[in-house]
Formats: structure tokens, sequence, C-alpha cells
């Protein structure tokens, strides 16, 4: 992404970025450069610290709190360094001092990129390279069936309670698969609506719609030689569904805008935690998409219907987090046994981090294991009455209060800010102020979209 106001410089830096094979999406404002972010998430954004409507350094905090591992170049005349300096501070990858070659800052951008996407890709390995051999009889079930799914290129459903790890078990069935080399494209359906999710998915061509001036690549285009997986595939619209059907049945689909059609060599996983069934009959869900898609599903189940995977989990999920040195005290054990776990995995992971700060030395004890007061229901939000204590102040009240609302919306900073009945920019801001850590990105795309070659 390419922000600048001055619209010969930014023709001269998308043009150059261009001819090195990038798909450059351009803004001219800290307002259009916070719209094209969410929308695309470019896999770098080289941004002029002045802009009309303010400057970088602003900026940074309200995109790094969309998805703060974008490397951010910011470009800076000589009389403006220390503010550039600031702006690294804030998080910017580094500043580029105008004027400079266009050649550096291609190279700039693309080892940024390559780093970025090394980095994603060693979290995936790592991922694969560590699988957890479950003692409960489910989970078993459930590794056999994914063994039995290795050389099969078919579409599958998984079904699971929020939390269980449908995210993380797509990324294996793709990690063992024959697509291993491939990119693996994640999209979260939830909260999007039908021209984003469309457009995301499919591209769209210049002018198809009020704010198209370039055409783009879709999703699919980022995912050819490697698997789609559409989260939430229950949330996407009525409209949209026919066209993700003519991906899974003829491999085929059209950039909204264009006449004509493009191959998708894309492997289909999909999750939802909605009984889909029931929403075919109540037409919220098109029947012959649901029966498409559910010819194989997997179901992850519960944590608490796992009780014996508990305590080997937690610490898998220790080493996992750097942590493979510390062990648990027979009280953890049973805390930890004894819990109901309504936010499955995502909890205990939350938990388990929680302790290892608490810890004094090796041994994670009972008074460590502190659980989230208001992850017993994920989808009700208690009311600031009945959480406040004397001790706490507004602003803690108000951290919490987003924290729950993020939480019950699994991370959706949209659908939070509905909840909250904030804008969403008003949310970022907030996010940021109280350090949040928001758990779930809407979307990932590990390399360039268009990019084919294997990694
Ligand atoms: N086998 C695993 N090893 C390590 N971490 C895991 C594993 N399974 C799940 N997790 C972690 O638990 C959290 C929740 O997992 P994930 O996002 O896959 O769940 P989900 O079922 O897709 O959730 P949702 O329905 O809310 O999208 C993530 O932080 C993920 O990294």
């Amino acid at each position: 992404m390419v922000v600048e106001d001055d619209g010969e410089l930014r023709y001269g830096l998308s043009s150059a970025l261009r001819e090195a094979h990038f798909d450059v999406l351009e803004a001219a404002s800290c307002t259009e450069a916070v719209n094209v972010f969410c929308a695309s998430l470019p896999d770098a954004a080289v941004i002029d610290l002045r802009l009309p409507d303010g400057d970088a350094v602003d900026l940074l905090p309200r995109l790094r709190s969309v998805d703060d591992s974008v490397p951010i170049f910011i470009m800076t005349g000589h009389g403006t360094i220390d503010v550039a300096v600031r702006a690294v501070k804030e998080g910017a990858e580094d500043f580029l001092t105008k004027p400079f070659e266009m050649r550096s800052l291609v190279e700039i951008v693309g080892r940024a990129v390559e780093r970025r996407r090394g980095r994603q890709a060693s979290k995936l390995s790592r991922f694969a390279i560590l699988p957890f051999e479950p003692r409960s009889a489910a989970m078993r079930l459930l590794e056999d069936e994914v063994e039995r799914l290795r050389d099969s290129d078919c579409s599958v459903l998984l079904l699971g309670e929020t939390g269980t790890g449908k995210s993380a078990l797509a990324r294996r069935i793709h990690a063992l698969g024959a697509r291993s080399k491939g990119p693996f494209v994640d999209v979260n359906c939830a909260g999007l609506n039908r021209e984003f999710v469309e457009s995301e998915l499919f591209g769209h061509e210049k002018g198809a719609f009020t704010g198209a001036h370039v055409s783009k690549q879709g999703l699919l285009d980022a995912a050819h030689g490697g698997t789609l997986f559409l989260d939430e595939i229950g949330d996407i619209d009525l409209q949209v569904q026919p066209k993700v059907l003519k991906v899974v049945e003829e491999k085929r689909f059209r950039r909204m805008g264009d006449v004509k059609e493009r191959s998708a060599d894309v492997r289909l996983l999909a999750a939802t935690h909605h009984d889909l069934l029931a929403a075919t009959s109540r037409r919220a869900f098109r029947a012959d998409l649901y029966y498409r898609i559910s010819t194989v599903t997997l179901t992850v189940p519960p944590l608490r219907d796992r009780r014996e995977d508990i305590v080997p989990f937690s610490l898998h999920l220790l080493s996992t987090l750097g942590a493979g040195d510390i062990s648990l005290s027979t009280g953890a054990e049973v805390r930890l046994l004894s819990h109901p776990w309504p936010g499955n995995v995502r909890e205990l992971k939350n938990v388990l981090e929680r302790s290892l700060l608490l810890r004094t030395g090796n041994v994670i004890r009972a008074s460590d294991v502190r659980f989230d007061q208001h992850a017993e229901s994920a989808a009700a939000i208690p009311t600031t009455e009945s959480t406040r204590t004397s001790s706490q102040t507004l602003q803690d009240v108000e951290r919490e209060h987003i924290q729950r609302a993020l939480e019950a919306e699994r991370g959706r900073v949209e659908a939070a800010a509905r909840r909250l009945g904030i804008p969403r920019s008003t949310l970022y801001q907030k996010v940021k102020t109280y350090g949040i850590q928001v758990t779930r990105i809407r979307m990932t795309v590990p390399r360039r979209l268009g990019e084919r070659d294997s990694d």
C-alpha cells in the first residue's frame, strides 16, 4: 500500500513497485489509508509522513491495531527525521529519507515482505512439527479421520464449538496434504458484508463498484495451488453462496465486473460453530452448498468432553508457548481438570499464559491458575455493575468491558464495536490505549496476492 498525497510521486512509487511485480493499492490520506488497509491487509505499507488529514505517527497505532505484522515504512524529508524516529518507536519498520532511489525502495519493501512471509511460514511449520498425541478416544478418532484424509483433495467441513481448534486443524490438514507447499489462505467470513466478502474472495475489475479505482485479485487467486479456508462459512451472504458453490463444484469463478471466468485451483476447507443443517431449513444457508461441503465433516470435541487430554495438552501448549521446562503441580492439575472450559482451547491457552506470568520458579501452582471470570459464557457480557469492585477505576471497568466484548465476538473488532455501540475507529483507539491483545485477526494472506509459485 502506497500512501502519498502528491499524485505525481504516488504514481512514481506505485509504478516502480508494479514493475517489480507487486500489486499496489494507493491512498492519498490517512482516512483512505485506514480504509484500504482494513479492506485489503497489504503485505507492506509505504506512507508519507505528512498527509493532508494527519501524519503517519497518528496513523501507525490505527493500522497496527488491525494487523501489527505488516511492515510499515515512513517516507520523510530532511527536516522531519526526528518525527520519523518517533514513528519507528511507534512500530514503523524503518524510514526512507527523500529523495531516495526507487530501486532501493523496491529492494527494501521486497526484503520486508520476504521476512514477513518467512515468519508466517515458520509459524505454520512449527505448528505442523508439534503434533499432540491425544489420550481421549474422541480426539484419537479425529486423528484417525485426519490421517485417512491425508491424500485426498476433497472439501472438508470442520464442526465444533468456538475455540476448540478448528482453524488449527484446518492448518494441519493443509500441512499434511499434497498442497502443503502452496499457500494457506484463511478468511473469517463472520461479520463481513456481501460486497466486501465478494470482492475479497473473487477480486474485482476497475469500476466494478463505487470506489473500485483499480482492479484487484481476490483471495482465490492468492490461494491458487493451495488451500482456501472459509472460517464461519455459515455467515457468508446468501447471494455469495452460489458463487462459492461454483468454486467447489466446477473450480471456476468470475471477478466482480469481469466477463471471463477463471480457474480456481484450490482445496476448500470450511468451518462453522453453527448448526448449518438447521440454517438450511430456515433458508439462511443454501441446501445445495451445505450438501456439497458437508460430504466429509470432522467434529472437534469440546475440551470438557476430553478431560484425559487436559493435563498433557496443557504441557503441550506450554511448550508451544516456549515454556517446555515448566511443570504443573498436582493442585494446578486439579484446578485445570475441574473447570468447564466454555472457551475451550483458546481459554486454556489464555489461562496458561496468565499462569506463566504469575508463577514463581519452574512450577505452576494452583494459585497461579486463574480462570477468566467472564469466560463462563462466551456469548453474554455481564453487566458492568456485576463486575465492579470497590478498587476498580472507571478505566479498569472500561478496559474489562471492551475485553469481554472482543472475547464474546471472538476478536472481531467490527462486531465488538457494534455490540459496544461505538464507532470501530474509537474501539481501535481504545484497544491501543489499553494495550488489549486482539486474539483473532480476521484474515491471513500468507503471501502476496496473485503469487503462485511455492514457498
Ligand atoms: N493443537 C493445538 N496446538 C496449539 N494451539 C492450539 C491447538 N488447537 C488450538 N490452539 C489454539 O487455540 C486457539 C483457538 O483455536 P482456533 O482458532 O483454531 O479455534 P476455532 O475452533 O477455530 O475457534 P473459532 O470457532 O472461535 O474460530 C488459538 O489460539 C490456537 O492457536
